[in-house]
């Protein structure tokens, strides 16, 4: 079955600790942290104080998602001992080899993001040492958009160049994931599934989760 990896963009800011103690205990996989710097992206989310403030909750793993530019800078405040991965876009990053070393040498997984735009033939010479592959299927900046269903085959690609040259990197998807296109998502091959608002916007987050965990192939 795909991984649930609720985004806490969509959270109840207010009772954020709560909220995603709620998705973990349903079976969520990871926690989606959306970081946004308003310059890379055209928005401000928060920084690593707030993910931080969830370490004391039982969450499941952080799968972090850096919008920022020059993520070196920060790539140290966002290693706790519940940081899974941490993501940044090649869009950001001129030194993507070096940015994965770095993201690894603290012993977290190293993902990689593409916008909408960005073709996986921008991500040739990294795929062998990516342990994630994020493919945006809205443009960055925003929780609630709507789907960009030509991004799909960015990820029929991967599974097909993963395949071929027996790399081990995850693939995700992020963006306007709902209970209606999570079958699809699944099918294409993506192993961890985002999802912020058809989550968070939920009456009852519990029964959301259930759902969702059932349509990317739960027994
Ligand atoms: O990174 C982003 C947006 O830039 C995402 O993680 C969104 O937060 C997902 O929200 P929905 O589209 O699922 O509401
Ligand atoms: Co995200």
């Amino acid at each position: 079955m795909a991984k649930l990896s609720p985004s806490i963009l969509s959270a109840d800011f207010a009772r954020l600790g709560e909220q995603t103690e709620i998705v973990s205990a349903a079976g969520a996989d990871y926690m989606h942290i959306d970081v946004m710097d308003g310059h890379f992206v055209p928005n401000i989310s928060f920084g690593a104080s707030v993910m931080k403030s969830l370490n004391d909750f039982e969450t499941a793993p952080y799968d972090v998602h850096l919008m920022i530019e020059d993520p070196d800078r920060y790539l140290g405040d966002f290693v706790t001992e519940k940081t899974e991965f941490i993501t940044v876009h090649q869009e950001a990053c001129p030194h993507l080899n070096r940015t994965v070393e770095h993201i690894r040498s603290y012993g977290v997984g190293a993902g990689v993001a593409v916008n909408p735009a960005t073709p996986i033939c921008m991500l040739e010479d990294i795929l062998e040492y990516a342990d994630l592959i994020l493919v945006m299927t809205v443009n960055p900046g925003f929780g609630g958009q709507s789907f960009i269903r030509s991004c799909m085959k960015k990820v029929r690609k991967l599974v097909e160049i993963r395949e071929k040259y027996g790399c081990e990197f995850e693939i995700e998807i992020d963006g306007g994931a709902k209970l209606e296109n999570a079958e699809e998502i699944v099918e294409a091959g993506t192993d961890i599934v985002v999802a912020g608002s058809a989550v968070f916007g939920a009456e009852d987050l519990s029964q959301r989760v259930r759902e969702f965990r059932q349509k990317l192939g739960a027994e």
